[in-house]
C-alpha cells in the first residue's frame, strides 16, 4: 500500500487503554518524525502547561467564534469543557514535513470521517474490561467517581469501534512490547495484519 505515511494517523480508544503510553514512546524514539496537532481547549492550563504547546488555551467565547468560522475539523465537549482540532493545527504539522498524529475520541472520529483529511484510523483496544479498570485505577490520576465516568465513556468508545468501517487497524494493548512493535509499524506507515477486536463484554 503506497504512501500510508503521508496520511495523518488518528488514534482512538477508551481512556486508560495506553494511548498516551504508546505515543510517548514513539515520540521519544523518533523525535523528528511525527507531530501532534495542538488542540484548542477551554479548560484552564494545569501547572507546567504552556499555551501553544500542550493546548491552545482559549475562552468559551473564542472557542464558539472559531466554531462558527468552521475552524475545527473535530470538536467535543468533555467534563464541561470544549476541545477541538483546528484545520490550522493539522496544517502546521504538515508544513514541518512530519506525519500528523491525532489522539481523539469517537465523537471526533465521526466528524473527521466527514472531512477530506483521509487519515488512517487506529483503534487501541484493551484485552478486556477488567484490565482497563485496573489500568485506570493503577494510573492513580483519577478519583473513583472520575474512573466510573471514564469507564462509562469507554463503553461507548468500544461500541463505536464495533461499527463497520470504524477503523483501519486494531491493536490490542495486552503485552506492551508486542503492542508497541505493531504500533511502531503503523506509525511508520507500514501495513500490518490487524489484531482482532476482543468481545469486551463485561
Ligand atoms: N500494555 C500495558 N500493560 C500494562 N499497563 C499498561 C499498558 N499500557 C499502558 N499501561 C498503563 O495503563 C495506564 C493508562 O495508560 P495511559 O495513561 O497511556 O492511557 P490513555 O489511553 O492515554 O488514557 P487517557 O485517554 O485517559 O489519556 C498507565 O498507568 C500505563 O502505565
Amino acid at each position: 500500500m503506497p504512501n500510508l505515511i503521508n496520511r495523518p494517523l488518528v488514534i482512538f480508544g477508551p481512556s486508560g487503554v495506553g494511548k498516551g503510553t504508546l505515543l510517548k514512546r514513539i515520540f521519544a524514539e523518533f523525535p523528528n518524525k511525527f507531530g501532534f496537532s495542538v488542540s484548542h481547549t477551554t479548560r484552564a492550563p494545569r501547572p507546567g502547561e504552556t499555551d501553544g504547546k500542550e493546548y491552545h488555551f482559549v475562552t468559551k467565547e473564542r472557542f464558539k467564534t472559531l466554531l462558527s468560522e468552521d475552524a475545527f475539523i473535530e470538536h467535543a465537549q468533555f467534563s464541561g469543557n470544549y476541545y477541538g482540532t483546528s484545520i490550522q493545527a493539522v496544517r502546521a504539522v504538515r508544513s514541518t514535513g512530519r506525519r500528523c498524529v491525532l489522539d481523539i475520541d469517537s465523537q471526533g472520529v465521526r466528524q473527521i470521517k466527514k472531512t477530506d483529511l483521509d487519515p488512517i484510523y487506529l483503534f487501541i483496544s484493551p484485552p478486556d474490561m477488567t484490565t482497563l479498570r485496573h489500568r485506570l485505577r493503577g494510573r492513580g490520576t483519577d478519583s473513583d467517581h472520575a474512573i466510573q465516568r471514564r469507564l462509562s465513556i469507554a463503553l461507548s468508545e468500544i461500541q463505536y469501534a464495533r461499527e463497520p468501517g470504524a477503523y483501519d487497524y486494531v491493536i490490542v494493548n495486552d503485552d506492551l512490547e508486542k503492542a508497541y512493535a505493531l504500533f511502531k509499524k503503523v506509525v511508520l506507515g507500514e501495513a500490518i495484519e490487524s489484531d482482532v477486536l476482543p468481545p469486551l463484554a463485561d
